[in-house]
């Protein structure tokens, strides 16, 4: 397949060991899609299924194969006639077909079928010979290798190699070995079985202890040549390894491990989502190189170091895993610095006195939620081109729900004498309101009460607008807040203040104009 001595094969098993995932299973379509993605990235071989397993998984295989541009397709088949025949009749179509044929060969495993360690050799060197006597590509796995007995491993290899197997693939079954033994059970077996240099040795890791990536690494340098895994290391039980992790491994780290494979890592982002939606399997948010927080920074001095230079906390380009950009993520933990990129990014740029006001007001809201999004931020600046408070909101505190009118106690500074106030009303908001009106006693009439969540999620700021109207004087006030009661009882006040401005400056009729947040400094 290539004569590079240091370029390392790789075999997608996604859409069969990591459709074995309890619950991953994908519809025809999925596969076929998926298929395609990873023969576009440029995975060498793609393990489509296992076809005796049901009519099903034999129809994805044989279209998979019919429609594969460059990988080559691989059919998973136990130690027995029919399946591999079955194997060989779904992969047969493809441009370049293989077949992949196991046992198990650890004590635990030999149990099973009740075979003795020369009944089972038996048995490999027939359906392996019957296997290359069908197609001329075919693997062999012994399966639980990890803790099969060194020397019937060394044997059983050599029969396999002798029958006709042209790659040779290691499993570590249950996740069971760790990096250093990984590199020397390969190493071993290169330097002692007979026939070894002949075929690719390959490297099949589970995660059961979360080493599955530097297992499989360490069987590189050991020898192996063929890493199998799956995109975003989905797989039985805690996974397989995961194919963005070994290929961006061996790409960054390039320095130590001078190995090189032939996918396009730019198409990983995609077909990482692609999988985690079709197979119903979200990807962890700190995954390695895959999950949602990958890329993104929230803490001020992460953020800051970022704005000067990517390098300092990012070791990859989002734009190598095909992601347009970092992500400054705005939360409890950012700096002025990022505030102010966001600020610029949204169009929006402040005096310095602006953004240390907006900057105390973000820090707040951002610690009463968990994420603060561009609207939420866009709806704090707003907020603050206010016109000169004559009225503020100190405190409020509201009793609703379903026994009774709803009752409002509020603390309000008019023109900066503060005063408790209570009243009740029909629903907190208008309970809220009567306590302003009940220290602030007005005829405007409320012409326009709106509410509008900016953000998602139960914790999303509510933009409120609120418009009165008096003699002709239009005042509208907006505010944001987690809290809707809060936000529309700011924007009330908030309208209430520029009617005052309004009355101070027009004689009543005269004026129509509406006075709004726009208006501010007015
Ligand atoms: C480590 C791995 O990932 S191995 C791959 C695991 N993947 C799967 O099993 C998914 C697909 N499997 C299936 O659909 C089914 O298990 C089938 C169709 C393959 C077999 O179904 P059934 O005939 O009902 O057998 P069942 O699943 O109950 O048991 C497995 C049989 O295969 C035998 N077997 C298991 N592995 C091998 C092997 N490598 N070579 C030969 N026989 C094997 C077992 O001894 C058992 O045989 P028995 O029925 O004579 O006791
Ligand atoms: C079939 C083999 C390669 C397997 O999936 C395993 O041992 O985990």
């Amino acid at each position: 397949m290539t004569t590079d001595p240091n370029r390392v094969l790789i075999f997608d098993t996604t859409l069969r060991d990591g459709e074995q995932s309890p619950g991953a299973t994908m519809t025809h379509a999925e596969k076929l899609e998926i298929a395609q993605l990873l023969d576009e990235m440029g995975v060498d071989i793609i393990e489509a299924g296992f076809p005796i397993a049901s009519e099903g998984d034999f129809r994805a295989v044989k279209e998979i194969s019919e429609r594969a541009q460059n990988a080559t397709i691989c059919g998973l088949a136990r130690a027995n006639f029919k399946d591999i025949d079955r194997a060989w009749e779904a992969v047969r179509p493809a441009k370049s077909p293989r077949i992949h044929t196991f046992i198990g060969t650890s004590p635990l495993h030999r149990a099973i079928p009740n075979l003795d360690m020369d009944q089972m050799a038996e048995r490999i060197h027939d359906t392996v010979t019957h296997a290359r006597n069908l197609c001329d590509n075919i693997q062999w796995s012994p399966m639980d290798a990890t803790r099969t007995e060194w020397d019937y491993l060394c044997r059983v290899i050599e029969i396999a190699i002798k029958a006709g197997a042209t790659t040779i693939n290691i499993p570590d079954t249950v996740g069971y070995t760790a990096p250093g033994e990984s590199a020397d059970l390969i190493r071993r077996l290169i330097a002692t079985v007979p026939g070894a240099d002949e075929v690719v040795f390959a490297t099949h890791c589970h995660n059961d202890l979360g080493m599955a990536t530097a297992n499989s690494l360490a069987a590189v340098e050991g020898g192996a040549r063929q890493i199998e895994c799956t995109i975003n290391g989905l797989g039985e039980r805690a996974g397989n390894t995961a194919l963005e992790e070994v290929v961006m491994a061996l790409r960054v780290r390039n320095d130590i491990m001078p190995y090189s494979t032939s996918i396009d890592t730019t198409k990983i982002m995609n077909i990482s989502r692609r999988v985690a939606t079709v197979s119903g399997f979200a990807v962890q948010f700190n995954k390695a190189i895959v999950g949602k927080n990958a890329f993104a920074h929230e803490s001020g001095i992460h953020q800051d170091g970022m704005l000067k230079n990517a390098e300092t906390f990012e070791i990859m380009r989002p734009a190598d895993v095909g992601l347009s950009e970092t992500s400054l993520v705005m939360g409890k933990h950012s700096g002025r610095a990022a505030l102010r990129a966001k600020l610029k990014d949204l169009g929006l740029e402040l005096a310095d006195n602006q953004l240390n006001d907006v900057f105390v007001r973000f820090k707040d809201l951002a610690d009463r939620k968990k994420e603060v999004y561009d609207e939420d931020i866009v709806a704090l600046v707003r907020q603050n081109e206010g016109a000169e408070d004559h009225l503020k909101l100190v405190s409020l505190r509201v009793v609703c729900g379903t026994a009774g009118p709803a009752e409002a106690e509020m603390a309000i500074s008019v023109d900066g004498a503060e005063q408790t106030v209570s009243a009740t009303g029909d629903g907190p908001v208008d309970s809220a309101f009567n306590a302003v009106k009940s220290v602030f006693p007005h005829g405007a009439r409320l012409a326009l009460y709106q509410v509008h969540a900016v953000t998602e999620g139960t914790d999303a700021q509510a933009t409120v607008t609120v418009r009165l109207e008096e003699e002709g004087r239009i005042a509208t006030g907006m505010s944001a807040d987690t809290d809707t009661v809060v936000a529309s009882t700011k924007a009330y006040i908030n309208a209430l203040n520029r009617l005052i401005v309004r009355r101070q400056k027009t004689a009543p009729g005269v004026d129509t104009k509406e006075v709004s947040y726009k208006d501010a400094g007015e």
